[in-house]
């Protein structure tokens, strides 16, 4: 059994992560950190999880983190890069899925955040949790950053057309919307129910964090020599719990017709247990991936014009973050890579 803490265990992705881990057959979750709910058990705070753990929330501890196989952070941005250098020194393993260790270049990060980087040689070091291009690093890696929410149903939707050179890089646009667990669970006005119920807006127009971290990853793709991938972002609100639709338009630069476009997703594809690439003409929907580690595509080329258009769906709390943390853990400890996330999705 791989024992496990989390530290951050009461944010939305914390008590994702619970909720996955309750019935993973090789992990023990020994510690579930919360400085507001110390002392308070997990299933007084969190009722769904009655009959599950029988632990209390704790202070974050160095030593009992220390005592583990495994660490998860589900923190805000600036906690991880705090803590992990003690637990790497220990040799402790840590997946983290806030942004602490995702960007290579430190003073964007730095810019993006808006605070000085506490350990910038660590995030050198992480791998960039995205199993769909990393599988064989993260098997080894000591430390794993996993993706954003958005990154996650952008990449995955640009990655075959990126990878083959087919699309003009410098003319990349992403229009995607979330539902607001995406936020996490702090008290915000803009997303209490009165504001944001039948309701439909987009924020962050001018530059959004997870911008970068699109194009570092897509540009990580690229062939060598190609010019570097340009991404328009604009994320959008949706008046929903859990959800992400990316809608992703790209200029095609090699004349693929709608067939050969089709073959190029699903060869690119076809051995990732958790993108599915849906037949021509489908129209992917969020509810088909709630609470599941999947993502859906399709790929259209609507008129024969040479816009492509390829829509990606997850769910943000599971395979933009929870779930595909848990597959990250999957391939580190060499289990088999879908244990714990099989279940499909709940509908209605
Ligand atoms: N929500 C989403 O869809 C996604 C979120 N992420 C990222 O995952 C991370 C967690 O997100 P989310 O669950 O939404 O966040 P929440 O705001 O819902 O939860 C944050 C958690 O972190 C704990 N925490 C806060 N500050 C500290 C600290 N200084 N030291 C230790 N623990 C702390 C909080 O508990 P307490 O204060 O009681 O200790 C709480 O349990 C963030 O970095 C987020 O950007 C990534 C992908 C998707
Ligand atoms: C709806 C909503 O507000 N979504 C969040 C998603 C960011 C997130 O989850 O944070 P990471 O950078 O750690 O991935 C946002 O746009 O800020």
């Amino acid at each position: 059994m791989i024992k496990v803490a989390i530290v951050g265990g009461t944010g939305y992705t914390g008590v994702e992560l619970l909720r996955i881990l309750a019935t993973h057959p090789q992990v023990d979750v020994t510690a579930i950190t919360s400085r507001s709910l110390n002392g308070t058990r997990v299933s007084e705070q969190f009722p769904s999880l009655r009959g599950h753990y029988d632990l209390a929330f704790c202070e974050p501890n160095i030593e009992q983190l220390c005592a583990c196989d495994l660490v998860f952070f589900a923190t805000p941005h600036g906690v991880a890069q705090a803590q992990v250098p003690a637990l790497i020194e220990r040799g402790v393993r840590v997946i983290d899925l806030s942004a602490d260790f995702r960007l290579k270049d430190i003073p964007a990060w730095e810019a993006w955040y808006g605070q000085e980087h506490a350990a910038p040689a660590l995030a050198q070091e992480a791998i960039y949790g995205l199993p769909e291009v990393n599988r064989a690093d993260i098997a080894d890696a000591q430390l794993v950053a996993c993706p954003g929410c958005y990154p996650t149903a952008i990449q995955l939707g640009w990655i075959p057309l990126l990878e083959a050179g087919v699309v003009e890089p410098a003319q990349l646009i992403a229009s995607a919307a979330s539902g607001a667990s995406g936020a996490g669970r702090q008290a915000k006005t803009e997303l209490i129910l009165a504001e944001n119920s039948d309701n439909f807006r987009a924020y962050s127009a001018a530059g959004h964090r997870h911008l970068p971290e699109i194009e570092q990853g897509l540009r990580g793709v690229q062939p060598s020599g190609a010019s570097p991938a340009q991404v328009t972002f604009v994320p959008h609100l949706l008046p929903m719990i859990r959800g992400i639709h990316a809608t992703l338009f790209a200029k095609s630069s090699a004349g693929l017709s709608p067939t050969e476009l089709q073959t190029l997703f699903e060869q690119r594809y076809k051995d990732e247990p958790f993108v599915d690439v849906l037949p021509p003409g489908s129209h992917p929907q969020t509810r088909s991936v709630r609470g599941t580690n999947m993502c859906r595509i399709s790929v259209m080329q609507p008129q024969d014009r040479d816009t492509l258009v390829v829509m990606s769906v997850i769910d943000n709390l599971a395979k933009g973050a929870s779930a595909q943390a848990v597959q990250n853990m999957n391939i580190m400890f060499g289990l088999t890579e879908t244990l714990g996330l099989e279940s499909p999705a709940l509908l209605p």
